[in-house]
């Protein structure tokens, strides 16, 4: 017989199981207040998981919130309880390898908790790529760019400061598009800030808006007239319904986008099948992880609704994962906001995410291609080193 007809001999049939899964509270300084209409951050809490696997490999994910439950069901504290208490028995002894295979085990046991899911497959997909070699895009279905444009968000609270950080970020070449927080307060005074801002930076930068949902659907539809006159191109989620985003949508020369009504597959469907927006922000977290937020960008392009990359201000490990998956999109219209990282005033990779020329490089390596600096998550973590060497009142 042809040799080369012959069945390769497999080298094993004892397939890698995972072993034990940690998680540990990470809390991070941002550099200044980051203002939203749900809440003013000062700092971000961070959940890392890692799914140490029988072949020894060990996989990172992340799973952050806004404002602790100021933006939804789940925070980083019941992350980790719900990582510790109910998802890690179910996957212990399970095969590390069939990904997808091992989320549905969890989502049969686990009803809801799209944020700790999407930790969890981040790491077991961290885990299988290094395994294999290959970067989580190519896990993915593969990627069709290397570096994604980034915008930035201003919030914080002050016009003048505000236009001062968008110059400085133009001047570095870091960000040309910038989403506003407006919503909490009243609606003209955000239409003044917004036509400031826009009348500062002209033609060299875009500007968005974020509502995160404050206002009525009468303070939208004046609204979203009066940001469109001040050259605003989209504006996010301004109310909560998707019902009344139905009615505004395509009715002013300003894109509308959803963001909070977006929580995976089902409802993406629901909203194209409404035409409830123009653009989707896809979030990994909000879907439910990398596989489900691929779903909802499949539903957007099959109902002709832009893309856009969101973020749940995740740091590196987050915005990571988020990368491979974006980059694996057929489309990305509106860019995206990767810029998680850049708002922690800490570095906990090895090596820095690379961010230059308005755009974030969509790390290489195995896996997600990024590496802890482990003496630093020790340091930060919350019952970690720096609370050892606290002095009194609590600087380090
Ligand atoms: O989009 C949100 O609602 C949340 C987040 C994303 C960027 C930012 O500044 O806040
Ligand atoms: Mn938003």
């Amino acid at each position: 017989m042809n040799k080369s007809f012959a069945p390769l001999a497999p080298t094993s049939d004892i397939r890698p199981v995972v072993s034990r899964v940690e998680t540990v509270i990470v809390d991070l300084p941002t550099i200044r207040p980051h203002k939203l209409s749900v809440a003013t951050m000062n700092g971000q809490v961070l959940m890392l998981v890692r799914v140490h696997c029988s072949d020894g490999i060990v996989g990172i994910g992340e799973g952050t919130t806004i404002g602790g439950l100021a933006y939804g069901g789940e925070s980083p504290e019941s992350m980790k309880t719900n990582i510790d208490t109910w998802f890690a028995p179910v996957m212990v002894g399970q095969d590390a390898t069939q990904v997808q295979a091992l989320m549905a085990r969890i989502g049969g046991m686990v009803r809801e908790n799209r944020f700790a899911k999407s930790a969890v497959e981040t790491a077991l997909l961290d885990a299988q790529g290094k395994r294999v070699g290959l970067p989580v895009s190519e896990l993915l279905g593969g990627r069709r760019r290397d570096r994604l444009p980034v915008a930035w968000t201003l919030a914080s609270g002050d016009t003048a400061r505000d236009i001062a950080e968008a110059e400085r970020m133009l001047d570095l070449r870091r960000h040309r598009v910038f989403k506003l927080k407006i919503g909490a307060r009243g609606v003209r005074d955000d239409i003044a800030h917004v036509a400031a801002i826009k009348a500062a930076l002209g033609d060299r930068a875009a500007v968005r808006v974020d509502v995160n949902m404050a206002w009525s659907e009468g303070e939208a539809a004046f609204g979203m007239a009066a940001l469109a006159d001040a050259g605003c191109e989209l504006v996010e989620q301004p109310v909560a319904s998707t019902a009344a985003l139905t009615r505004l949508v395509r009715r002013f020369p300003v894109a509308l986008m959803a963001d909070e009504s977006l929580t995976g597959p089902e409802s993406a469907f629901e909203i194209a099948r409404v035409q409830g927006a123009d653009v989707f922000a896809v979030k990994l977290e909000q879907s439910g992880g990398a596989f489900n937020a691929l779903r909802v960008a499949a539903i957007a392009e099959a109902a002709g609704i832009g893309l856009y990359g969101g973020t749940m201000l995740e740091g590196a490990v987050g915005t990571a994962i988020s990368a491979h998956a974006f980059s694996t999109f057929a489309n990305l219209q509106w860019g995206t906001e990767l810029f998680g990282p850049l708002l922690l005033t800490e570095e906990i990779l090895a090596e820095p995410l690379d961010y230059g020329d308005f755009e974030l490089t969509v790390p290489r390596g195995p896996g997600l291609g990024v590496t802890l600096d482990e003496d630093r998550v020790a340091f930060f973590a919350r019952d970690g080193i720096r609370k050892t060497i606290s002095l009194p009142g609590g600087k380090v």
